[in-house]
């Protein structure tokens, strides 16, 4: 069995960079986790990925962890819906997860796989491995040490980093935007390739799933919501660095 490793930013752990910083109030040194949820689409991945950047803090993308799982399951041949064999590949996976945010890397045994976990068969299927509570429970445990080992500053995002994986984080965050909203933004990313039909499955259906598991649709109590439906990338970034800084001083 081998855990999840992480391969952390080089922070500046000494503070001597913090007038250049948007941060150069915030008090370098001191632990900082900022935990994001919300549904997909609603921009958690590209907006946690920019503030981890400006706040020179590693990044961790808890789903890519579940997509990987899937992933492993389908190429060894492991049935989806058989529990014990899906939380069985969750123990064994050898699993390394950059925590770069400049760096966006996924290995299986040392097999690139950044790119595969992203593909539509991943996708449709990785529901079947975050509703296996005995995977979660080994997803939860790595994510944990990760986010533990990753330095003095980490952003985490995912489905329930707020209220199970990382519940005294010093900023949880759900970030949220209407369904159209939502659906729109996966449609451009993915290039206007996909029907309607196509963008509901992958989004509405696989949040109404996943939902059985895990809340990431209302905040929790201390768990500052943030609706992106209005708001572009760039305001979105601000808003949640501005909550950083007024959450974390
Ligand atoms: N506030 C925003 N306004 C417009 N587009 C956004 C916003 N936030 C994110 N996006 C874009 O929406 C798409 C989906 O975002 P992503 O970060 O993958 O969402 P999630 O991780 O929540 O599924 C990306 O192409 C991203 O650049
Ligand atoms: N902490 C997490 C992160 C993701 N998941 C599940 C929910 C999603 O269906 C998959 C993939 O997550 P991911 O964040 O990549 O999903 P998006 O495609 O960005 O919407 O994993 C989870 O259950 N708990």
């Amino acid at each position: 069995m081998t855990q999840a490793s992480a391969e952390t930013t080089q922070t500046d752990v000494t503070g001597k960079s913090a007038s250049s910083s948007p941060f150069s109030g915030f008090r370098l040194g001191k632990s900082l986790v900022v935990a994001i949820d919300g549904p997909s689409g609603s921009g958690k991945s590209s907006v946690s990925r920019e503030v981890a950047r400006r706040l020179r803090a590693a990044y961790l993308d808890t789903g890519a962890m579940y997509r990987a799982v899937t992933l492993h399951c389908i190429a060894t041949g492991v049935d989806l819906h058989d529990g014990a064999a899906v939380e069985a590949a969750a123990r064994d996976i050898e699993l390394f997860i950059s925590t770069s945010p400049d760096r966006e890397s996924v290995t299986i045994a040392g097999d690139d796989v950044t790119a595969a976990i992203r593909e539509p068969g991943v996708s449709s299927s990785v529901s079947a491995v975050a509703t296996t509570m005995g995977a979660r429970a080994e997803l939860i445990r790595r994510q944990r040490a990760l986010i533990a080992g990753a330095g003095h500053r980490i952003v985490a995002e995912g489905r329930d980093i707020t209220t199970v994986v990382a519940p005294d984080a010093e900023v949880r965050i759900l970030l949220t935007a209407s369904e159209e909203a939502r659906l729109r933004r996966r449609g451009d990313q993915l290039g206007g390739t996909q029907t309607d039909a196509q963008l509901r499955r992958q989004v509405t259906e696989r949040d109404a799933k996943d939902s059985a598991v895990v809340n990431f649709q209302q905040a929790a109590d201390g768990v500052v919501t943030l609706d992106s439906s209005d708001l572009d990338f760039e305001q979105t970034v601000s808003a949640v660095l501005g909550i950083v800084r007024t959450v974390a001083h």
